[in-house]
């Protein structure tokens, strides 16, 4: 029975949630995908590890110092995300860091400071693009944070269906955007309301609070607290448990759960950005952002 469900599985509904939502879905070439049983695709800020066998990849982020997502780390996501999203063999996506102590810093300050409106609104098309794609992957997604995890790393975390951290009181994961002077925008918002619950998330966010990995297990942020080095082998453990739902069925329910999460972003997409592009450019914010990195810089020396 097992193996006829797993058989079942296989059979799985056809592009991300998006297009399974009726929207149109695009094509991408699959030119690193064949038909050997492991295939590897590494560019300069991501690596995709993907086992046939196991229907497994890892996505590991490797743009050090901090994995920040700037716009060559959210162009190599996208594109490694559509390719698996096409990927009949690929059932469930890892992330992860081959950064040591940073699953990733969240988005690029430098990508928002002194840059031209023309820049802004691109870079922030294109974080809407990841999260859109993340957040509305068909596949099993899980967090294996091997770091810490502010911002829009946490994003990235809050986007998956299932999220390990590793048991080190460094690694802090919030999102902490208030913190910094700027606003978490409202899907950042909503993915956080939809993981902890509003009376958590309205004080997380409006503090901008970094969780240890004992209160983030506690407060529900994250579902699974392991030692560091076992944080790997728990999302592959853990994934081979969501395989034993058939696809199909785990899909409807996901998008069922995310549907209006990812509609009322894409209604107000436009305006997101219009916000974004007028926050961000403010003399008042680039004050915020400019000192925000020499604190950074000052904490080094
Ligand atoms: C009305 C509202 C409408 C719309 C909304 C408008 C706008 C706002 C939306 C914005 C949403 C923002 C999301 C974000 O993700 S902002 C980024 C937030 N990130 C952080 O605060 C993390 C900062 N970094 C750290 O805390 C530490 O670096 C970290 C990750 C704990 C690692 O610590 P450590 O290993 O000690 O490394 P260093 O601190 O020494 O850093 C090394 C090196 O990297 C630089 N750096 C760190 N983080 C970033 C970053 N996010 N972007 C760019 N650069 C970063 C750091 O300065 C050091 O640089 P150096 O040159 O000194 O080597």
């Amino acid at each position: 029975m097992a193996t006829l469900l797993r058989k079942a599985a296989r059979v799985s509904l056809s592009g991300s949630l998006l297009s399974a939502g009726g929207r149109p879905g695009r094509l991408y070439a699959l030119s690193y995908f064949g038909s050997n049983s492991r295939n590897s695709s590494t560019s300069s800020k991501v690596k995709v590890d993907l086992d046939n066998s196991s229907g497994i990849a890892v996505v590991k982020f490797q743009g050090p110092p901090v994995n920040s997502m700037g716009m060559d780390f959210l162009t190599e996501m996208a594109i490694g995300l559509d390719k698996l999203e096409l990927d009949k063999n690929c059932r469930g996506i890892i992330l992860t860091s081959a950064v040591p102590k940073v699953f990733s810093a969240g988005l690029d300050i430098m990508d928002m400071y002194g840059k031209t409106l023309e820049h802004y609104e691109l870079f922030w098309r294109s974080v809407q693009d990841l999260w859109l794609k993340l957040y509305s992957s068909s596949k099993i997604m899980i967090a294996a944070i091997n770091g810490a995890s502010p911002a829009g790393g946490c994003l990235m975390a809050l986007s998956c269906d299932y999220r390990i951290l590793a048991d080190n009181p460094r690694y802090k994961i919030g999102l902490n955007e208030a913190q910094l002077g700027i606003v978490a925008p409202f899907w950042f918002k909503d993915s956080m309301v939809n993981t902890v619950g509003y009376r958590i998330a309205e004080e997380s966010i409006q503090f901008g609070v970094m969780y240890s990995p004992a209160d983030a297990l506690k407060i529900g942020l994250v579902d699974q607290v392991v030692p560091e080095d076992k944080v790997l082998s728990t999302a592959k453990e853990k994934m081979e448990k969501w395989f034993d739902i058939p696809d199909h069925a785990r899909q409807i329910s996901k998008s069922m759960m995310r549907k209006p999460t990812i509609d009322r972003m894409l209604a107000n997409r436009e305006t997101d950005i219009k916000n974004f592009v007028g926050f961000i450019s403010k003399d008042s914010i680039q004050k915020s952002l400019e000192m925000y990195m020499a604190m950074l810089k000052m904490k080094k020396g």
